[in-house]
């Protein structure tokens, strides 16, 4: 049996950060990943589906502008933008497995436990006083007639053809981000959600404004409705709901992620877990004090994105490798769904202060300003939160939402004031950040 320093499960964001890490070290490391190399961020997540973004966003923009300066809208070939995609993302896996094996042992395959220090990966044991479980999500499958014509969230983002209706399940990042996408391209498409509003990670006012934006354009929302059944046609599919039937070419269960805890037998391990994921303290140790857990499949409220994957990956290397002996404090997290308009928060929301008189919210409509007007955004809106003078949230709606609120990030993360700001940086003006001395206490 092989024995390691560290054994890690997973090779996606968190994993992968720490691994980085570790090759710093003389430490003996064993890397296990059952899937692709790199995980689902730069294979089936967040990199394909920025770089799909782009083509979308040139259409979208271009969509915007028509009869104000654009004569044509631009148009998305299906079959050369997944070309496009696939040639650059299909070497990723070998590339990143290869990166890791400069420095460490690696082993292509699913490992599970078969006591509190070993594991098994291809009939081999490798046993280790350090094991970390970084073993990220999976989609849901919603377990319904029909369900073996359901697709995921990684199908789409390597779809052959483009079907001329697509229905999501969920309305939430994922379903919400695609249909911005297939929406583009030229898909009809229809979302299906039995709650009773989109993107519940954003301020409801807010996620209203994308959701209008993207009926506009012809997208169909189906809410408080929930799905009993998919049945195969002659051609195509219905999809049967509470309310009726929806007719489809391809139909994405969106409804969610769940932990990749099945496979592992923690229960060999003696390593406690409950639906959101493997439990853990506030050192990212399991109930198995040679267990240790980071990432997605984490039980945490925190949001599950790569950079809170990789913050874990740092803080658990800081942590065993003995330069810091602290808990875990996770600072101010950034988020954004990646539609047309945006949506972007970060810290406290409007919707979490409502009727709280510590708290002060003020709101801006951006569709004045120099940018916006350019680009014809009508959507913009900006809400700033904040408690005894200091900046404690931000959120918004527009095209460039994203980078917006990553530029108040650091006001808020760093706990500066507006005349702190304003007597310690002059911005580059008409740009993102041009407005942020203005909009601050
Ligand atoms: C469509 C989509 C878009 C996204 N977009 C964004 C975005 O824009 N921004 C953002 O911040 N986040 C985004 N995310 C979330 C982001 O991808 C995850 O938060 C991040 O990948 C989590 O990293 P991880 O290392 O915890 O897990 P993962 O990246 O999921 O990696 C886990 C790895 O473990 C492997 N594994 C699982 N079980 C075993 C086992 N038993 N043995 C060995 N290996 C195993 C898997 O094969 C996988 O490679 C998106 C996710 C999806 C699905
Ligand atoms: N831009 C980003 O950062 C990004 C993008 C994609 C995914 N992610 C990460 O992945 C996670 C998962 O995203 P997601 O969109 O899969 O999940 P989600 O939780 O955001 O959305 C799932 C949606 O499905 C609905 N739903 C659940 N069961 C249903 C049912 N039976 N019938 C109808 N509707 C149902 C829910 O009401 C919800 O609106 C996110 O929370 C985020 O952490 C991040």
């Amino acid at each position: 049996m092989k024995k390691y320093d560290y054994i890690l499960i997973g090779s996606g964001p968190a994993a992968y950060k720490m691994s980085n890490l570790l090759a710093g070290t003389t430490r003996k490391v064993l890397v296990i990943d059952g899937g692709e190399f790199g995980g689902t961020c730069p294979n089936y997540g967040c990199e394909p589906k920025i770089f799909l973004e782009g083509a979308t966003r040139a259409v979208l923009q271009s969509q915007q502008l028509l009869g104000r300066g654009i004569k044509q809208a631009a148009q998305i070939d299906w079959h050369d933008l997944m070309t496009t995609k696939l040639n650059r993302f299909n070497p990723w896996p070998a590339e990143t497995k290869a990166i890791i094996a400069k420095s460490h042992d690696v082993e292509d395959g699913y490992a599970h436990f078969v006591d509190e220090k070993t594991v098994v990966v291809n009939g081999h044991e490798y046993r280790s006083d350090h094991i970390i479980i970084a073993t990220g999500q999976h989609p849901n499958h919603l377990d319904i007639p029909g369900d073996q014509w359901t697709h995921t969230s990684t199908d789409v983002l390597s779809l052959p053809h483009l079907p001329q209706h697509v229905t999501f399940i969920g309305a939430g990042y994922v379903a919400m981000e695609l249909a911005t996408v297939l929406g583009a391209a030229g898909a009809a498409v229809t979302l299906i959600d039995h709650s009773d509003r989109p993107l519940k990670a954003f301020p409801a006012k807010k996620a209203a404004v994308v959701k209008k934006a993207m009926e506009e354009r012809g997208i169909e929302f189906l809410f408080n409705t929930g799905v009993q059944a998919v049945q195969q046609q002659d051609e195509g599919f219905i999809v049967q709901t509470d309310h009726g039937e929806v007719p489809t070419d391809y139909v994405v269960d969106a409804s969610g992620r769940r932990p990749n805890i099945e496979q592992l037998a923690l229960d060999k391990a003696g390593v406690q877990f409950d639906r959101g994921g493997v439990i853990v303290n506030d050192h990212l140790q399991t109930s198995n004090p040679h267990v240790y857990a980071i990432g997605d499949v984490v039980s945490r409220p925190q949001a599950k994105l790569t950079p809170v994957a990789e913050f874990e990956g740092q803080y658990l290397f800081d942590y065993l490798e003995g330069h810091s002996a602290a808990a875990i404090e996770y600072p101010t997290i950034g988020t954004a769904a990646f539609t047309f308009p945006e949506i972007a928060a970060a810290g406290v929301t409007e919707d979490d202060v409502r009727e709280n008189s510590a708290y002060q919210v003020k709101s801006f409509d951006l569709h004045y300003a120099s940018l916006a007007a350019g680009q014809n955004d009508q959507s913009g809106r900006l809400t700033l939160v904040f408690k005894d003078d200091l900046l404690v949230g931000a959120s918004e709606v527009g095209d460039y939402a994203a980078d917006d609120i990553n530029n108040f990030l650091p006001v808020i993360g760093l706990r500066i004031t507006g005349e702190q700001y304003r007597q310690a940086v002059i911005t580059i003006y008409p740009a993102l950040a041009d407005k942020i001395a203005s909009s601050l206490n």
